[in-house]
């Protein structure tokens, strides 16, 4: 093949990349381009972390590129449209992309294809962000999996079975074999201005460099499993925005974490950590084998609740948006949220379940709150995440279940660091007083007994 054209998405990387390898391995000369699509910006406030960070890991990007003689090409637009009409004008024979399973995804690469076939033009797409995907991991009878423990096991042991799927796909753009293989040119990324956003604080977080956090992880890994559960530790590795956006390769960070427990280097935090991105395939090929999560209950039974709804539900879910529910936990949490586009994941779980089982609100209206503001945000694991804590999902937790807020602060945050970092005016309390709730909008023990009564309706 004399071109081809890579279409970046969610892989914004020049390393261990499926597409730009296959693309290289295949053509004389290659493109790259991002299309920063209107069809998803557009519906997006102006100051948005995660176009940020796409522009931020773009620019990098692009001189790294430049720097091997290519340059990446970035266009503002609808992407079903830009892609075949880009590859027209380049003149390329085919496209390359790696794969996608969100059902929005699905339908856009879908026509892009069906546009590039009806001018004689490939387009090729691969597996990259996910060790297995799709098809690949299904119960002896042949059915997906909706229980976590027996896939992550089937998933453990097809890995055994195919070390080779977490080989790296080798992109060299200095080496010499590669030199001049990428189309010259200069690099067209707009400002961030120009795209209609402005800069937030993204870059005071420290979350910049995706390599650099994965190697300061490495040196707490051993105390994962541990230090994993409490929100005033260093315990994560807060590569969820890496993982989304592709700036680190999850081959790299499986064979790395493999390597180490083989050695012993990894204690027992690494097969926990192993374990958390098991969960995110998990979720990933739940919501590709039953895209009707994406609107409705895992379990349609319980699209039979009966949530609060009119103006008193709407001012109460304005008061967990803004961190007003008088439960110092919940509230320091949503402040978290707010300010940082980050949130623990222990937090996630209980402000999840206050939502649902303590204020008795729909579900998806938490799944969209955080869905604007999560820098980490993947429909497949919030919706999984949601879906769990309304015990709605498939493996989520039984609905009688109900985490008392107080005592998971008691209990994760003893001594209210936490809390006192994002609500400095209770800097004063005690560890006894720091966890009880001021001036709550809900009464704990009453919705806990309203809720038994919501969820009836499961049972019948
Ligand atoms: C209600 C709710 C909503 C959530 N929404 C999202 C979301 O939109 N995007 C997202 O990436 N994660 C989501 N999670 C999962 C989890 O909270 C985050 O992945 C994690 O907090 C990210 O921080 P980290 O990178 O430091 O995680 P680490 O603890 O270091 O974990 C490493 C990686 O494993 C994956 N992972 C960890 N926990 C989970 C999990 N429970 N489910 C799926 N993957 C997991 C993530 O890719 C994460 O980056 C959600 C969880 C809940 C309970």
């Amino acid at each position: 093949m004399k071109n081809a054209l890579v279409w970046l998405r969610r892989d914004l990387r020049l390393f261990d990349h499926a597409a730009l390898h296959h693309a290289l391995a295949s053509a004389e000369t290659v493109y790259c381009a991002f299309i920063f699509d209107r069809a998803i910006l557009d519906a997006l406030p102006s100051a948005d972390r995660r176009v940020e960070f796409i522009h931020d890991s773009l620019t990098s990007l692009a001189a790294e590129l430049e720097a091997a003689g290519g340059h990446l090409i970035v266009l503002h637009n609808i992407a079903e449209k830009a892609i075949p009409e880009l590859a027209a004008e380049l003149g390329v024979e085919a496209v390359f992309a790696n794969h996608d399973y969100e059902p929005a995804a699905i339908a856009r690469d879908a026509a892009v294809g069906a546009a590039l076939r009806a001018a004689g033009r490939q387009l090729h797409t691969f597996k990259d962000q996910v060790i297995f995907e799709r098809d690949q991991v299904l119960t002896q009878g042949g059915q997906p999996f909706s229980v976590f423990t027996p896939y992550k096991n089937a998933w453990l042991r097809k890995l055994e079975a195919e070390p080779s799927v977490l080989s790296p796909w080798t992109v060299e753009p200095g080496s010499a074999h590669q030199r001049g293989r990428f189309a010259p040119g200069r690099s067209t990324l707009p400002a961030l201005e120009a795209l209609g956003f402005e800069r937030t604080r993204l870059r005071e977080l420290g979350i910049g460099n995706g390599p650099a956090l994965f190697e300061d992880f490495l040196g707490r890994i051993a105390d994962y499993g541990v230090a994993r559960d409490y929100p005033a530790l260093k315990g994560p590795s807060y590569l969820s925005m890496h993982l989304r956006f592709g700036t680190v390769s999850i081959r790299h960070l499986v064979r790395t974490v493999m390597t180490m427990s083989a050695r012993g280097a990894a204690g027992e935090g690494g097969a926990v950590w192993l374990s958390e991105l098991i969960w995110r395939e998990f979720y990933m090929q739940i919501l590709y084998h039953h895209p009707h999560v994406v609107d409705s209950a895992f379990k349609p039974a319980y699209d039979r609740i009966e949530w609060e709804s009119g103006a008193e539900a709407d001012e109460l879910f304005a008061a967990w948006c803004e961190g007003r529910t008088g439960y110092p936990l919940v509230d320091a949490a949503m402040l978290q949220l707010n300010r940082t586009g980050y949130m623990h994941n222990r937090l996630r779980m209980v402000v999840a379940s206050f939502l649902c089982k303590d204020l008795g609100i729909d579900w998806r209206r938490g799944e969209a709150y955080f869905a604007l503001h999560l820098n980490d945000f993947e429909l497949s694991s919030n919706n999984g995440g949601w879906q769990w804590a309304s015990s709605s999902g498939c493996d989520a937790q039984p609905y009688f279940r109900i985490f008392n807020p107080v005592t998971q602060s008691q209990k994760f945050d003893p001594e209210g660091k936490f809390i006192k970092r994002y609500l400095p005016q209770l800097a004063g309390l005690s560890p006894k007083e720091i966890h009880l709730p001021r001036d709550p909008i809900v009464d704990h023990d009453q919705a806990r007994k309203r809720t038994l009564e919501r969820y009836e309706v499961v049972k019948k």
